[in-house]
């Protein structure tokens, strides 16, 4: 049941609606959505961390579409001038995620099996781990990824979610994602309830959404502005 009031976050299950919506009444393909979503990613990046702070941007890319955003932002931050290296554990046998990985390695961007030692030299990580459909207990290999971003002194940027954090109920009471507060996030098509304990700099980001889809989940979202595909918000979603 959808609310008959307009509100600015969006529950796990409205996310997979909607983004089914996007595919069906919006006519886009997952590709489409996917790379309007990395494209966002990497504005943002750009936008807290320009080149002049340090080019090595670490993407920790998980096994769902949250990894493929991640694969999508390292492409264009190569192309803005960055240095990215991807952790990529579980890689996917899909097609489309193997086309995203042949585009990176045809720009020469490196990709690691060691995480520690990645981050090590890294001047900013993004964590495209987990996004609106992960759920449980972290499994291997990502527990010891999860704890190393929680304890690195170095700015994290999250895509659409704090990898770890349940999507209502925000932070982990345990495990290794209890007490990973992100430096920043970049919420996709609209910010999840968890952002409620979020309090960092946020961005909306993925410009894909058409009035008709946004009236039918109510969403009452700030404009974004000229060519920009992001547009910063309170760390709750408030519009600044
Ligand atoms: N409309 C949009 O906003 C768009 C958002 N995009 C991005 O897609 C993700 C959601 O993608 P999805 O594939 O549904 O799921 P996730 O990437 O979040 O994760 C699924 C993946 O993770 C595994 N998994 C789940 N729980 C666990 C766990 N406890 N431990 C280990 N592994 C786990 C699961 O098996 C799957 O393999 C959204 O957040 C956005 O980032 C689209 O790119 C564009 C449209
Ligand atoms: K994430």
């Amino acid at each position: 049941m959808l609310c008959a009031y307009s509100h600015q976050t969006l529950s796990a299950k409205n996310a997979i609606a909607l983004d089914k919506d996007l595919m069906s009444i919006g006519a886009f393909s997952i590709d489409q959505l996917m790379e309007l979503a990395g494209l966002s990613v990497s504005q943002a990046v750009y936008r807290l961390h320009p080149l002049g702070k340090g080019k090595r941007i670490l993407i920790a890319c998980g096994p769902g579409n949250n990894g493929g955003d991640g694969l999508v932002a390292a492409r264009h931050l190569s192309h803005y001038g960055y240095q990215p290296i991807i952790y990529y554990p579980k890689q996917s046998k899909n097609e489309l995620y193997q086309r995203l990985v042949t585009q990176l390695k045809n720009l020469d961007v490196p990709f690691t099996e060691d995480f520690q030692s990645a981050l090590r030299e890294s001047h900013h990580v993004v964590d495209a781990i987990f996004g609106f459909s992960f759920s449980g207990d972290v499994r291997e290999p990502f527990p010891s990824v999860i704890e190393a971003l929680k304890t690195t002194s170095l700015p994290v940027t999250s895509v659409d979610a704090p990898s770890s954090w349940d999507i209502e109920e925000g932070p982990p009471k345990s495990g290794p994602g209890k007490d990973f507060h992100p430096t920043a996030l970049v919420s996709l098509t609209a910010p999840k309830p968890l952002v409620k304990w979020f309090k960092g700099r946020h961005f909306l980001g993925g410009r894909f959404l058409s009035p008709e889809i946004a009236g039918k989940y109510n969403l009452d979202l700030p404009e974004y502005s000229g060519i920009d595909q992001i547009v910063e918000l309170g760390p709750s979603g408030q519009k600044l």
